[in-house]
């Protein structure tokens, strides 16, 4: 279950991210409008995009990205609108019904609409996507609401894609994690991965096969350099409600490793840690869905038909490179790296795999998996490419001027050869030589262009000698879906000593294509949401901190800048619920640069809140191994905790304070590890948001006066449930329905007088109230299904439900559609004294109130 927990913060963010992006950014309304659009008074806000762009044409046509026949065709689909793309969450509790719906429901419907003459195709699931798990609409919003099946089609969109029990993504976005073949034991980092749909699929395939109560031994370390897009990557995640996932916030190419050295132990907070059960963060899968020009995502983004230009490619290549050679560095022998881009360019793809491969020398090679999803339509990586660069195509480094040399690298070239290696022509040429708005006079040999004006075929493209037809690329007229690169890596043996060690970047020289500097370029720059359903238009994508060391450098030396490249805090605790284990950009802005003699601590008080530190990063929440044995032992006493549920060592907070913790998150075996290890090493790493929320503090009056102050979350539920033996309720369907339906019930107002009776029994404070299934004995723990429980509050005279209004929903109806098809529950005409949801009324003589919003926390009666 989800839609929970979420801040302020995260909610903003995902509302931004979901504007529509057919609607032209308000910056364009002015420069765009004529004296017509005035006069006529058309609002130039909703003009359709140009969909035409002639540099684009010429770039992709010269670079042969499909067939001379074929161009027509791609151009056309480039243009249309992207068809609808949604996954479902194999790890839901009700992934299974929610599948069939589709098969036999929404299937069927759908398709009589279409039947009955409208325009409309039905929903279909996309082949290539195992299990049915991943499905493919055409409709458009409009069309969504045009009759009662697509408008009740759209709300059950709406609403499981809120409670997280599906995904949409760009059905091409679902593609890179899948050549990742994760296993539940393996510990994956996913390198640039905001806002998170490939993560969410990382961590399904992690908890694949995993049983209720249990957690995988793998885990996955999410990274992302941009603190918005970070909270909307806690906000996706949240959905899953992991104990197996940390999100940090690097620059991915310098992603630290954690190393330590010989004979390097902890004092810590965490206490004396003798042998640490790893040494160092090495991966057996890594992601490196590296930020790209994302003109893959056109038909979804369709701005970027104005914005493209060919030195967007050429910019941001280096930087792929140096994210890729970290994800290689991090990657355990043996293991796979996929790297992938949502973009077409040649020079962020082909070039940029054949850059690593270079440099790692035979450490890595190009996995072949032309066989593996034989399903999904792709075409095979180029061979051959040439460079565009100030409106010139060079074919090979030996001609890029000398005064482009620091920006167009022998990388980007196939050859890769720099102009040592290739027989060198003289280009002592001025920039002033070169014409850059389109006389095309010709210099030694080469074609100049202005970028409208095809150019010549007369210099011929180099050929790569490596394997880079393993690569894959994914065009839009295979099978009506965007654009995306992946290429899949293997690594054999350890990178070779120059390679590991990656030289520090070059930010301005390696940002600086076609005089484009970083910031304008991160303006141009698709946000690279890769596809998916996010767009943040205008936010910061690329930062190079300046002269960041390597990860392994950290606990050394540590420059400013990369203590805190954001300026943004990492803060939870000190917070009200708005902040939950996130980076919270709504705190004030205060100075985030580390004190030199950490003496200055008590004085970083801006206005009321404290700052935090985690370790050496200021303005971040703490990560906080929590100990307290006596409140520990309080929870573990009220909930009657078997031994079954690992707790030494799995709790944290967010909070130094122990005496105002609000949540205890519970973290899997796997975390532990990690943050034991990162302790250990001097804490490099900047940790965002770790493990699931377990506990939370009750804060009301009557909350207060109960013996256990902290109640179960409802995230932590699913987890502690199998592991709990005391404050269980097991409720008729009958009765589990209405506390849904009127939130609170008082005991001798339920339908089965055994379980209000039992409810007066518990203990003041936290229940469980679990769904009494057709067969099951209460508190039988060996059942075949999962249990559909809901976390309430024993109040003084009745039972309160704890779940927010959205989840009472999706139960309600899962709960009657399960009830239902089971012949279960008897029909509400047999209760005629219940009143239908909604309504405001008597159960038993007891007034009902509806409650259309959440019980919240503290609100209790
Ligand atoms: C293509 S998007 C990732 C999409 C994501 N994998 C998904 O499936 O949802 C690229 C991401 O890289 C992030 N990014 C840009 N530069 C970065 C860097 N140097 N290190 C880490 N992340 C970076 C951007 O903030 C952006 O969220």
């Amino acid at each position: 279950m989800g839609g929970r927990g979420r801040s302020r913060t995260q909610r903003k963010h995902f509302r931004q991210s979901r504007e529509n992006v057919w609607k032209r950014p308000k910056s364009d309304d002015a420069t765009n409008a004529t004296p017509d659009d005035a006069n006529n008074g058309r609002d130039p806000a909703w003009e359709p995009f140009a969909t035409q762009n002639p540099a684009f044409d010429e770039y992709y046509k010269e670079q042969e990205i499909v067939p001379a026949e074929e161009w027509d065709t791609f151009i056309e689909y480039l243009r249309k609108p992207l068809p609808a793309a949604f996954r479902i969450n194999s790890s839901s509790q009700f992934y299974v019904d929610i599948r069939l719906q589709l098969e036999n429901d929404f299937m069927k419907s759908l398709q009589a609409e279409d039947a009955d003459g409208s325009e409309v195709e039905a929903i279909k699931p996309l082949p290539w996507y195992p299990d049915n798990l991943a499905w493919q609409s055409n409709f458009s919003r409009n069309q969504l609401r045009k009759n009662q099946t697509l408008e009740r089609f759209h709300e059950f969109l709406k609403l499981e894609n809120e409670i997280g029990n599906i995904t949409r993504q760009e059905a091409v976005s679902m593609v890179p994690p899948l050549f990742l073949d994760v296993r539940p034991d393996h510990f994956v980092l996913d390198m640039c991965a905001a806002p998170g749909s490939k993560t969410f699929q990382l961590l399904e395939m992690i908890y694949k096969l995993t049983e209720p109560g249990t957690l995988p031994s793998g885990m996955v370390i999410a990274n992302d350099l941009d603190v918005q897009r970070c909270n909307l990557l806690i906000h996706q995640t949240k959905r899953m409600c992991t104990a197996n996932l940390i999100v940090t916030n690097h620059e991915a190419q310098h992603f630290p490793s954690c190393h330590l050295h010989r004979n390097q132990r902890g004092d810590s907070q965490i206490g004396n840690i003798r042998e640490p059960s790893i040494r160092q963060l090495q991966f057996d899968r890594v992601l490196c869905d590296v930020p790209c020009s994302g003109d893959g995502t056109l038909r979804k983004a369709p701005d970027i038909w104005r914005k493209w230009n060919s030195g967007m490619g050429n910019g941001l290549h280096g930087l792929q490179v140096q994210i890729a050679m970290r994800g290689l560095a991090l990657l355990k022998v043996g293991g796979r790296m996929v790297y992938s881009t949502c973009s077409m360019n040649p020079v962020e793809n082909e070039a940029v795999v054949a850059e690593v491969l270079r440099r790692c020398g035979g450490s890595i090679e190009l996995v072949d998996v032309s066989t593996e999803l034989p399903q999904l339509a792709r075409r095979p990586g180029l061979k051959k490419w040439k460079v565009r660069d100030k409106g010139l195509w060079l074919a090979s480094y030996k001609y890029v001027p000398k005064y482009r040399r620091s920006v167009v690298t022998p990388g980007m070239f196939p050859s890769g050869k720099s102009h040592e290696e290739t027989s060198e022509l003289d280009h002592e040429t001025e920039p002033r030589q070169f014409c850059e708005n389109g006389d095309g006079n010709p210099e030694n040999g080469i074609q100049v262009t202005d970028g409208s004006v095809a150019p010549t075929n007369s210099v011929e493209a180099e050929v790569s000698p490596l394997p880079l037809e393993h690569c894959m690329r994914i065009v839009p007229h295979d099978q009506n879906s965007g654009a995306f690169f992946i290429a899949v890596l293997h690594k054999v043996s350890s990178l070779p000593a120059p390679a590991a060690t990656e030289k520090k970047p070059r930010p301005s020289k390696e940002m600086d294509a076609s005089s484009t500097q970083p910031q304008e370029l991160m303006d141009q720059v698709k946000d690279g949401s890769n596809g998916d359903d996010i767009d943040l238009s205008g936010e910061k994508d690329v930062h190079l901190s300046e002269a960041t060391p390597a990860g392994d450098l950290l606990d050394t030396e540590m420059p400013e800048a990369s203590l805190d490249a954001n300026q943004n805090k990492v803060n939870e605790e000190n917070d009200s619920e708005a902040n939950q284990n996130n980076v919270n950009e709504e705190n004030e802005k205060q100075d985030t640069r580390p004190s030199p003699d950490g003496k200055d601590d008590a004085k970083m008080v801006a206005g009321k809140r404290k700052l935090q530190i985690q370790g050496r990063w200021r303005g971040v929440d703490p990560v906080i191994f929590y100990k307290e044995e006596a409140v520990v032992g309080r929870i573990m006493e009220f909930y009657g905790i078997k031994e079954s549920l690992p707790f030494k060592g799995h709790l944290i907070t967010r909070n130094n304070d122990m005496n105002h913790v609000k949540r205890i998150y519970y973290i899997s075996n796997s975390v532990k590890e990690v943050l034991e290890l990162n302790f250990l090493a001097g804490q490099q790493l900047k940790i965002a948001s770790v493990g699931l929320k377990m506990f939370e503090r009750q804060t009301s009056k009557e909350g207060a006066s109960a013996p256990c102050l902290f109640r179960i979350s409802s995230e932590g539920l699913p987890l502690i449930l199998p592991h709990i033996t005391k404050q269980i309720l097991y409720a008729s369907a009958v009765d589990f329905k209405h506390l849904l339906q009127y939130k609170s019930i008082k005991f001798p107002d339920f339908v089965d007088p055994d379980f209000g009776q039992k409810a007066s029994e518990l203990m003041l404070g936290c229940c469980v109230v679990v769904l009494k299934r057709e067969g099951q004995a209460p508190s039988d723990s060996s059942q075949d299904f999962t249990p559909i429980a809901i976390g309430c509050w024993r109040g003084r005279t009745n039972i309160s439900v704890m779940v927010t209004a959205i989840d009472c929903q999706e139960l309600l109806e899962r709960v009657s559609m399960l009830l239902l098809t089971k012949e279960d529950l008897k029909p509400e005409g047999d209760n005629p004294s219940i009143p239908e949801a909604g309504e405001e009324g008597k159960i038993n003589g007891c007034d009902i109130k509806e409650d259309s919003t959440a019980m919240a926390p503290g609100t209790l009666d």
